[in-house]
């Protein structure tokens, strides 16, 4: 695996290095190993995927509330995603910032989404799969958000939102500590 740094403190691109012969492929997607030498969060509570149907859909953008924030291993399985992490953490240099990556299960690159990130994504294409693992349990009391289109950080989408939650598409405006 190779651990790409990004433009935000802490998070990673990780691509895999697949082996293939006749019968196809094998790759490693997770490593205990392998994240601990790259000091990385290497323990994992939960795995979760979700299913869109539409190209468009977006979801987020998403993270926990302390005690209970999340470190995240994302991948995309089936089709392609428009990838996007906030940095929240107030002591970061690079706070208030985004990034986008695309996923796909063309790629099948990964992004470690450090905790004190919101994350979310767009799908780029009809029927999508995206997989997660989780460093922390669901804790739905804990579950918060921002709204992807909030303008404190003018993350730029693709495509035009085809479905969106109800409740992604309520959070309150993001305000700046002063
Ligand atoms: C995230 C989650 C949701 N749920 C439930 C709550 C709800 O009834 C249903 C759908 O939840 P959501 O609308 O939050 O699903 P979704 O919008 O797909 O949430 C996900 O979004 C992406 C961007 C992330 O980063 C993930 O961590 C996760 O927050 O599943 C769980 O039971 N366990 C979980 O871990």
């Amino acid at each position: 695996m190779r651990f790409l740094p990004t433009l935000l403190g802490d998070a990673y691109r990780i691509e895999s290095d697949p082996i293939e012969d006749e019968r196809g492929r094998f790759e490693r997607s997770f490593c205990v190993r392998e994240f601990e030498a790259a000091g990385l969060h290497a323990s994992f509570a939960q795995h979760s995927q979700s299913w869109s149907a539409s190209k468009g859909t977006l979801r987020g953008m998403h993270f926990q509330n302390a005690p209970h924030g999340e470190i995240k291993l994302v991948r995309c399985l089936r089709g392609r995603i428009w990838d996007v992490i906030v940095d929240l953490r107030e002591t970061s240099s690079t706070f208030g910032r985004w990034q986008a990556f695309e996923l796909s299960s063309d790629n099948r690159d990964q992004l470690y989404v450090p905790e004190g990130f919101a994350h979310g994504f767009q799908t780029l294409c009809d029927d999508v799969e995206v997989g997660y693992m989780i460093s922390t349990p669901y804790e739905p009391k804990a579950a918060s958000g921002c709204r992807h289109d909030d303008p404190a950080f003018g993350i730029s989408w693709p495509l035009p939102v085809a479905a969106i939650s109800a409740r992604d598409k309520g959070w309150p405006d993001y305000r700046f500590p002063v």
